[in-house]
């Protein structure tokens, strides 16, 4: 199987032509397999590239678990670069399924080279029936969370795929892998969940770290970014129109008037090879 490897901000991902070549029928074991950093290419995520029927292009994603989200933030960052260089869709700005809905990412160019990828993200999912999280009320703000004993406040928000944010004085000093693992499987939240701790630096710049489900604590999450931005906003502690942060670098967020998250950063390729199935 021939792949690419691209990371964004460190978020990397094992990307896959899905139209040009012919794959395992068990894709969440494939997954597991490549993404393995000892036995396999060692990655955060599998990444196809398939046709589509209602969209230039359709994405999957799996995470190193062989689990299936709905969405990835960098990873379609990702599948827009290679789907411009590779001359599967020649375009600047198209439009690409996901189980999260039609997306449109925008390639920056400067002089002929990729600088960055925006990509229309869509609008934030609040209640809590399309998150899902098993809370009362019409969403989830600022709500209290019990976790071994230890009260949280929390704030939830999808982006298509779960997220459950906690506002930190310091993300350096924050138990993101021992507390990340427990609050992804809280029975509050009924199809596991992405953790984000957030750090307000001020009205315009906030520091993230994210505990993913299906992939432990990464460098980036697209998505969650987003999903920071619309906490960060719900909550009155920062503008619409933030820097977040990560670990691996900087994303642009913008929650815009008409009510989509607009996502700006970085998207690199890596190496190719073949993977031996
Ligand atoms: N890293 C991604 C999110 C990948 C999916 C996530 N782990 C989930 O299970 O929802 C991003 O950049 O958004």
């Amino acid at each position: 199987m021939e792949f690419l490897k691209m990371q964004g901000l460190g978020n990397d991902f094992v990307v896959v032509d899905a139209y040009r070549q012919e794959l395992p029928e068990d894709l969440g074991s494939l997954a597991q397999k490549v993404c393995h950093r000892q036995f396999g290419i060692g990655a955060d995520g599998l990444v196809l590239v398939l046709p589509s029927e209602k969209a230039a292009v359709k994405m999957r994603i799996f995470n190193a678990d062989g689990s299936e989200p709905e969405m990835c933030g960098n990873g379609i960052r990702c599948l827009a670069k290679y789907v411009y260089e590779s001359g599967l869709c020649p375009r600047t700005e198209f439009t690409v399924e996901t189980l999260a809905g039609v997306l449109r990412p925008e390639l920056m160019l400067e002089k002929g080279r990729i600088t960055g990828v925006k990509v229309d993200m869509g609008e934030p999912r609040l209640s809590p029936d399309r998150i899902p999280v098993l809370f009362a009320g019409d969403k989830v703000v600022g709500q209290p969370l019990e976790v071994q004993g230890e009260k949280y406040v929390v704030t939830a928000v999808s982006m298509g795929n779960p997220h459950c944010l906690i506002f930190v004085d310091d993300v350096s000093q924050t138990p993101v892998k021992s507390l990340g693992p427990l609050i992804e499987v809280h029975p509050l939240f009924p199809a596991k969940i992405n953790v984000e701790f957030v750090e307000i630096v001020n009205k315009k710049e906030v520091k993230m770290r994210v505990w993913e489900r299906g992939a432990g604590e990464t460098l980036a999450c697209g998505t969650g970014a987003c999903a920071t931005v619309v906490a960060c906003a719900l909550n009155g502690k920062t503008d619409r129109e933030i820097t977040v942060h990560l670990l691996g670098g900087d994303l642009i967020l913008e929650w815009a008037p008409n009510n989509h998250v607009f996502m700006t950063g970085p998207a690199e390729a890596v190496f190719e090879g073949r993977y031996f199935i």
